[in-house]
C-alpha cells in the first residue's frame, strides 16, 4: 500500500463514481415517489371538489369518486407506503397490484370521466372493489339493509386502514435521516425577506428612536441616535456613527491594500470580498465603538471589511464558532457598519425574527450573539441579501466573550437576552 498520487487519484475516483451512483439512484427514488405521489393527490382533489360543489359531506356524490375514494385508500396509499418502506420500485408495485387484482383497477390513468367506456369500467370497478374487500357485490343484493350494512363495514374498514397507513407514514419519516427542521429553518424566511415581501410584525410597534448616553459625560454631550430595530432580541441601529471622512480614509487604506484586486471569497455560503483592517488603524472609531457597546474593545478583532458586487451575498450563518474548548473567544456580540447605501436588494436579515435591516451609509447595527449563559442566541441567525443593483461594503466588529466577564457576566437561566 505505497503512497503514490496515482493510487490516491483512484481511490478519489472510486468514490465520486459510488457516491454519483447512489445520488442517481436516490433521485430516480424521490422522482418515482413525487409522481405517484401526484396521481394521489389529484385523484383526492377530485373528490373534495366534489364533495365542495354538492355540499354532501356524507355521501360521494356518484359512484365515480367513490371509486376513486375506495381505490386510494384500499390500494394507492398502500402501493405508496409499500414504496416508501421498501424502497422497490412503483411499477413492480403497481404491476404486481394488477396483477392480484384487477387489470381495469388503473383505468384512471387513461380514461377521462365523461367517457362511455369509462362508465361501464366504473361499474366494473366498483364491483371489483367490493370483491377485493371480500364483501358481497353491492349489486347482486336486494336488500336495503344489506346494502347499508356493507357500506357501513367497508368504510369502517377504510378508517382502520387509514389509522394504520398514518401510522406507516409517521414511522418512515421519522426513521429516515433527513433533518427536515435544519433545511427548513436555514431557508425560512431569508428569500421572502430579501425580497422585501415581509413587513416587520405589528406587534413590536413598542419600538422606539432615542437620543441615548448610557450614562457616559461624552455622551451627554453628543448623543447617540439609536433606533430599536426589534423588541425579543435586542437588534440596534445606530444612524450618524461613521462618517464620510471616514469611510473615505478607509477606502484610501483599502487601496494600498489592493483590496478591489485580491482576496475573493467565493464558497457555497458566500460570495464577496474580505479584509481586515487593524482596529488601532482607526482610533477616534474605536473609542466611538467603545460607546456604542458598552463593552471592553481589548477583545475586539481587527476589523473586517466586506465588499459585495452584483449577486454578491452571505447566506444563513451565526457569527460565532462553537467550539467548546474555544469557549471564551466566541463572539459575544457583532457591530455591522455600513459604509454604503444599496438601491436594491443587499438587506441584512434576521431570517429567525423575521426582520430586515437596510443599509444606510454611516449607520452601524449592533447585536447579541451570545445568550446570558454563553451558548449561542439562535435568533442571532442572520445573513446577507444578494445584491441586484451597485456595491455594498460592510465592516465587522466582531467583540470577543472574555474580557467582558464584569460587563456582562454569564447568567445562566437569568434572563433570555443580554441588554445594555
Ligand atoms: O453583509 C451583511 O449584511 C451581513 C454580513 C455578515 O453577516 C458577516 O459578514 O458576518
Ligand atoms: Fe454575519
Amino acid at each position: 500500500n505505497k503512497f503514490t498520487v496515482s493510487n490516491y487519484l483512484r481511490s478519489e475516483a472510486n468514490l465520486l463514481k459510488v457516491l454519483n451512483a447512489y445520488i442517481n439512484e436516490r433521485e430516480l427514488y424521490l422522482t418515482e415517489a413525487v409522481r405517484y405521489l401526484n396521481v394521489i393527490e389529484r385523484s383526492y382533489n377530485n373528490v373534495k371538489d366534489s364533495i365542495y360543489k354538492t355540499c354532501s359531506n356524507n355521501s360521494l356524490s356518484n359512484v365515480w369518486y367513490e371509486y376513486l375514494t375506495y381505490k386510494r385508500v384500499l390500494v394507492d396509499w398502500t402501493i405508496f407506503v409499500r414504496f416508501l418502506s421498501n424502497d422497490t420500485n412503483i411499477s413492480d408495485l403497481i404491476a404486481k397490484s394488477i396483477y392480484d387484482n384487477n387489470r381495469g383497477m388503473y383505468a384512471d390513468f387513461i380514461m377521462e370521466q365523461n367517457d362511455l367506456k369509462l362508465l361501464r369500467a366504473v361499474q366494473q370497478l366498483t364491483k371489483t372493489i367490493h370483491n377485493a374487500t371480500k364483501e358481497k357485490p353491492i349489486a347482486d343484493t336486494q336488500n336495503k339493509q344489506h346494502i347499508k350494512d356493507t357500506q357501513l363495514q367497508i368504510k369502517q374498514k377504510m378508517i382502520l386502514k387509514l389509522k394504520k397507513l398514518k401510522e406507516t407514514v409517521n414511522k418512515f419519516l421519522k426513521d429516515t435521516k433527513v433533518n427536515k427542521n435544519a433545511s427548513l429553518t436555514y431557508w425560512a424566511n431569508y428569500k421572502e425577506l430579501c425580497r422585501g415581501e415581509i413587513m416587520q410584525n405589528q406587534s413590536d410597534n413598542n419600538l422606539k428612536c432615542r437620543y441615548f448616553h448610557n450614562n457616559k459625560p461624552y455622551l451627554y454631550i453628543g448623543p447617540l441616535k439609536l433606533e430599536e430595530l426589534h423588541a425579543g432580541l435586542p437588534v440596534y441601529m445606530y444612524h450618524d456613527v461613521l462618517y464620510d471622512k471616514e469611510i473615505e480614509e478607509i477606502q484610501e487604506l483599502l487601496k494600498k491594500q489592493n483590496m478591489y484586486i485580491s482576496q475573493g471569497t467565493e464558497t457555497i455560503y458566500r460570495v464577496s470580498k474580505v479584509t481586515w483592517l487593524h482596529r488601532k488603524a482607526m482610533l477616534k472609531l474605536q473609542r466611538r465603538m467603545e460607546l456604542m457597546t458598552n463593552l471592553d474593545m481589548e477583545s475586539a478583532e481587527n476589523i473586517q471589511v466586506g465588499i459585495y458586487g452584483i449577486a454578491g451575498h452571505y447566506l444563513p450563518h451565526y457569527d460565532t464558532g462553537l467550539a467548546k474548548n474555544a469557549a471564551p473567544y466566541r463572539r459575544l456580540a457583532t457591530l455591522l457598519f455600513y459604509m454604503s447605501d444599496t438601491k436594491k436588494g443587499g438587506a441584512t436579515v434576521f431570517t429567525n425574527l423575521k426582520l430586515a435591516v437596510w443599509p444606510k451609509k454611516g449607520s452601524a447595527v449592533f447585536w447579541y450573539n451570545l445568550k446570558p449563559d454563553y451558548e449561542v442566541d439562535t435568533r442571532s441567525l442572520h445573513a446577507g441579501c444578494p445584491l441586484y443593483v451597485g456595491t455594498k461594503s460592510v465592516l465587522n466588529i466582531w467583540i470577543r466573550r472574555y474580557r467582558q466577564e464584569f460587563r456582562k457576566p454569564c447568567m445562566r437561566d437569568q434572563r433570555d437576552t443580554f441588554i445594555f
